[in-house]
């Protein structure tokens, strides 16, 4: 393990290889460290029992309050998108980049009023190594569990990111009163594009159409791809007026990006959009949206229809 620090306002930067991170039989030689070495021993225990991120930067935040007062903590690893924050971010900090010899697995900033003194600086250094490989496991598990609800060939979530995104707006939408719509989104004769201008194109539209809806949508919206052609849009805090803005935004926009040439196939899509009511559940909100779109393909494609209230 690898890592380089830089402190408080002396803006210090250094290198610690493994060597230098005492390890529990070098500090049990000197005073007061059987308290160390219990705390190395709780830190990794709770460490172990969970693979939740933010769990694991929780237990080191709070555990580590007992050998150096540190008022904040941020761990942050922009790749994973992963950006915490314990406590408050005071003036003076240390920060600590983790490495293995293979990788890198983020920053870690201890923060606090006081200036940290030597003696601190090297009891937080020596706890890192406790902190880095749980770190490296969450972190894993956290991309185990994404790959798991990502469409490979889109990149946006697959069917089982939709139940539990959709299981949550529901609870939050029933909770708060909140409105909630869903839209169903499905190519037009995409059958015909494959058979014409290949699957790889086929492909390349599906990817071409689910990149117009996140343009199309706000951050806080989310897309899904059941399967095929199929693309389920949820709109939280959003009313039917609302989604049918949306959602015609959506299908301008795929049917001007994809103009068709002789190369290029024209592409439409139909939409079928359903607004939650308390009494739906999950699948009804589903259905109902697909029995809209449907109806949206029986009166000619390239339209929006609404799911009757
Ligand atoms: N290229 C590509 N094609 C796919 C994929 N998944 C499903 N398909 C094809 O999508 C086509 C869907 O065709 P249909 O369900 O008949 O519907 P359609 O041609 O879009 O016609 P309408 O929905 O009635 O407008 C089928 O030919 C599938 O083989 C995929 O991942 N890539």
């Amino acid at each position: 393990m690898t890592i380089s620090s830089s402190s408080g306002n002396s803006s210090r930067r250094k290198k610690v290889t493994p060597l230098d991170v005492k390890r529990p039989q070098e500090m049990a030689r000197e005073p007061g460290t059987s308290f160390l070495r219990e705390l190395r021993l709780r830190i990794s225990s709770l460490s172990q029992t969970t693979l939740e991120l933010e769990q694991i930067v929780q237990y080191f935040f709070d555990e580590v309050q007992s050998a150096v007062l540190v008022e904040g903590l941020t761990y942050a690893h922009p790749s994973f998108g992963v950006d915490l924050q314990y406590g408050s971010l005071e003036k003076h900090r240390a920060s600590y980049r983790l490495n293995t010899q293979q990788q890198y697995f983020g920053e870690i900033t201890f923060s606090r009023r006081k200036r940290f003194n030597e003696t601190e600086l090297a009891r937080l250094e020596s706890l890192l190594d406790l902190f880095i490989y749980p770190v490296r496991n969450g972190l894993q598990y956290r991309e185990a569990l994404r790959s798991a609800m990502t469409d490979p060939l889109t990149g946006v979530g697959n069917r089982l990111a939709m139940n539990n995104a959709l299981d949550r707006e529901i609870e939050l939408a029933r909770r708060y009163g909140r409105p909630l719509t869903v839209l169903m989104l499905d190519i037009d004769k995409f059958k015909a594009i494959n058979d014409i201008y290949g699957h790889a194109k086929g492909d390349d539209v599906l990817c071409t159409v689910a990149e117009y809806i996140e343009q199309s949508m706000r951050s806080v919206d989310a897309v899904f791809r059941l399967g095929g052609e199929e693309f389920l849009i949820v709109l939280s805090d959003t009313s039917l007026a609302q989604a049918v803005i949306i959602g015609e935004r959506i299908r301008q926009s795929i049917e001007v990006s994809h103009q068709g040439s002789a190369s290029e196939p024209h592409v439409t899509a139909s939409i079928g959009i359903s607004e939650f009511a308390p009494n739906m559940s999950a699948d009804d909100l589903i259905k109902r949206a697909d029995r809209a779109m449907y109806c949206a393909k029986e009166k000619g494609r390239n339209k929006i229809e609404c799911a009757p209230a």
